[in-house]
């Protein structure tokens, strides 16, 4: 059931100090419908006229704000739906004031939380936990809000394989009352980045999203249903001539400008129906990507200053309001089961989130610094089911009961890691890991691009010729290639691409997913499973130490040791690159020592090649011979075809033994079968049980002593 991004307007008083005029003005009606008005830059007498269905003015209060837009929410969110409540508006135009508000005037976070336990009293047939998490988006950093900023690291986001995207080791916090939160938040909404501007005392320095998450379960037919209502308050997009900031409130400025232009194109990209979202461009918009054209129910308060002074700022508003109406979601239902789940994969594995008490939320131990945080990554909510909307419109869920008939007040929904040594924590090893492999995947799609393109030029040179031959044949009598004769080989070439690509999405996901490699998922893994990752990471690693990417380099050996421990050339690497890093000095990778069966294979390659083609066979990523390169005059090719079975799996074929060469043709990869043609980063496990050179040693006795 697609449901259409809400919109509610709301224009803030003037404050003390603001020159009034009524540039800007809001015609409500009493059903709370009603236009905002921009006075024309060039003519007074007209006016654009922006409506929208729910539109507040000076005089607004936040009761009605909430009863109106977001109170219906909250039966969604029993339901099992993730709702986005975000707040947009230029600096000053009242969104803190309208998601957060004061005391005497309290906003809606405040709002939410009361009718969330209210609703929760209400219900007695179900166990109902609600739980918080606190972040903020400042300078494209993600933070835990609950967590003592000196100690909070940068936190990754992730994706899992059902395409949720999260904020990986973010804290959840159980809450059993009102009061709770209360004291909760406000320790938390201390840490905020804030600042002083010409047009904000107190003007938000970072987007903030806090995050109320309300498990129902269901004991009598184990299932838990998973609501979520997001409340975002965007730092404002500014005019750095009207903040008047200085260097440092600039670089934030431009952070947030940023961050809020990605939402725009966004925004634009799927008003466009565009193949590409940009949301993987900021971090806010990864993070918002469910609430923009995914599965969450979307509400979008456009927070607007008054006067003259804001009116292009106000405009720039409307118009994303207007655009941002158009976005449809798709929301659905989160339910799994309460069964324990079947032992995921290693990837998806995460410790369940430790239930804290209150007092426990904010540390009374003084932080150390460096000393990164236990993982309190929350259990990974399955995938949502998509349930088929029943006819009556609302959304409900198998074996539960919607809640919209439960408690009072109940309203229809609207129309619409711990320090690793070296300094770095987990977080920062994973940070730079998929940094890494996100750029190693982009660049070598970006050579089988180019390799491709290649092909695709020999192809067509190669067909000309062919059909040149047919000519010539047909006149001197001799056997032509028929032009069909390169297309098994393209065929096989353009799977073996696939499947390369295939695998580097695999590593790219495995990341994304947020592969945590504790040694508590790793004993999980078969043998096989652990010497395929470690040599995954090694040869990572290998390449990035050839490019001098020592640090990055680093952080690969030290990966794939977490999968081969006892490998004592391994263990060498990563001495002798930390020394170097350390030290300042040059390291120089070993070079790789040519195996027997490669030499074997690249004679005998270049044979079958009638020697028309020097180069070795291509290895993929994972050591494979892919032969990819081989596009080959139609002459050669005719020889090796038939010669060599090449058509079928590429030169390889001619060096495996049958039981290889089937088990091959099966599609058991050289990564599960362990073959000996899949040597490509061997050398690296080389000498098990060789003690460290003297060279090392040395450095290992020099690095324990502090030298
Ligand atoms: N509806 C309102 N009624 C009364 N005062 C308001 C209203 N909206 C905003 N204000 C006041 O306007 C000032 C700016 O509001 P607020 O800090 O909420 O803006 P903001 O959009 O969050 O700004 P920034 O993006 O800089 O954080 C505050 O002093 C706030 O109290």
């Amino acid at each position: 059931m697609a449901s259409k991004i809400r919109i509610a307007a709301r224009l803030r008083p003037f404050i003390i100090g603001e020159v009034e005029d009524d540039a800007v003005t809001v015609h409500q009606k009493p059903d709370g419908t009603g236009c905002v008005m921009v006075v024309h830059p060039k003519d007074k007498a007209q006016h654009f006229k922006y409506p929208f269905s729910s539109c507040y003015g000076f005089d607004s209060t936040q009761d009605q704000i909430y009863d109106k837009d977001v109170k219906p929410l909250i039966d969604i969110v029993y339901n099992g739906v993730v709702v986005t409540v975000f707040a947009y508006g230029v600096t000053s135009s009242g969104k803190t004031h309208t998601v957060q508000g004061s005391r005497s005037e309290p906003g809606i976070i405040p709002r939410v939380i009361r009718d969330l336990f209210e609703r929760k009293k209400a219900i007695t047939q179900y166990e109902v936990n609600v739980s918080v998490s606190y972040m903020e988006v400042y300078k494209d950093d993600v933070y835990d809000l609950m967590v003592d900023r000196d100690t909070a690291p940068k936190l990754p986001i992730r994706e899992r394989g059902d395409g949720q995207v999260f904020v990986a080791n973010l804290s959840s916090h159980p809450l059993s009352s009102v009061k709770e939160f209360e004291s909760v938040y406000s320790a938390a909404s201390k840490r905020r980045s804030t600042g002083a501007t010409n047009l904000n005392r107190s003007s938000s320095r970072s987007h903030a999203i806090l995050t109320f998450t309300v498990d129902v379960i269901n004991r009598a037919d184990n299932q838990i249903m998973t609501g979520k209502i997001n409340l975002v308050d965007l730092a404002g997009s500014e005019n750095n001539k009207l903040t008047g900031n200085d260097a440092s409130r600039m670089a934030e400025s431009a952070a947030i400008n940023r961050s809020l232009s990605v939402l725009g194109q966004v925004v634009h990209a799927l008003n466009q129906g565009a193949s590409r979202i940009p949301y993987r461009d900021s971090k806010l918009t990864r993070i918002l990507q469910d609430a923009l054209g995914g599965s969450a129910v979307g509400l979008l308060i456009c927070n607007l200053a008054p006067g003259l002074k804001f009116r292009q700022d106000t405009l720039n508003s409307l118009n994303f309001a207007t655009r941002t109406k158009e976005i449809e979601n798709r929301p659905t239902v989160n339910v799994r089961d309460t069964q324990p789940m079947q032992k995921a994969h290693f990837a998806a594995l995460a410790p369940p989130p430790p239930v804290l008490p209150a007092a426990n939320i904010v540390p009374d131990v003084p932080p150390q610094r460096n000393s990164g945080r236990p993982s309190l990554v929350p259990v990974p909510v399955a995938g949502p089911s998509r349930l088929p909307a029943p006819k009556n419109g609302r959304l409900s869920s198998a074996g539960f009961q919607t809640f919209s008939s439960l408690g009072a007040g109940a309203q229809a929904g609207p129309s619409s890691g711990a320090g690793l040594g070296l300094g770095l924590t987990q977080a920062d090893l994973d940070e730079r890991i998929s940094k890494a492999v996100e750029a190693e995947v982009a660049r070598r799609l970006a050579e089988k691009e180019k390799e491709r393109a290649e092909q695709e030029e020999a192809r067509r040179q190669a067909e000309e010729a062919n059909a040149s031959a047919s000519v010539n044949a047909s006149a001197d009598g001799s056997a032509a290639i028929h032009s069909g004769v390169l297309d098994p080989i393209l065929k096989r070439h353009q799977d073996l691409d696939d499947e390369l690509n295939r695998r580097l999405r695999e590593l790219e996901e495995k990341y994304e997913r947020g592969a945590k490699d504790k040694d508590d998922k790793i004993e999980v893994m078969s043998p096989v499973s652990k010497k395929k990752l470690g040599r995954a990471y090694v040869a990572l690693a290998r390449s990035h130490s050839e490019k001098k990417n020592l640090q990055v380099a680093l952080d690969f050996y030290k990966k794939a040791e977490l999968y081969v421990p006892d490998n004592i050339k391994l263990k060498e690497r990563i001495i002798e690159i930390d020394w170097a890093i350390k030290h300042g000095t040059q390291y120089v990778p070993e070079p790789k020592k040519k195996k027997k069966g490669k030499e074997k294979l690249s004679k005998a390659s270049h044979k079958a090649k009638g020697d028309e083609d020097e180069d070795e066979p291509m290895k993929g990523p994972f050591g494979e011979a892919t032969n990819t390169k081989a596009i080959i005059t139609p002459q050669a090719q005719h020889k090796r075809g038939r010669s060599t079975n090449v058509l079928e799996g590429g030169d390889v074929e001619m060096m495996q033994t049958p039981a290889k060469r089937q088990r091959r043709r099966k599609g058991v990869g050289r990564a599960d079968s362990d073959s000996d043609d899949d040597d490509d980063y061997e050398d690296d496990y080389e000498d098990q049980g060789k003690g460290p050179t003297r060279r090392t040693r040395a450095r290992a006795q020099a690095q324990a002593e502090g030298a």
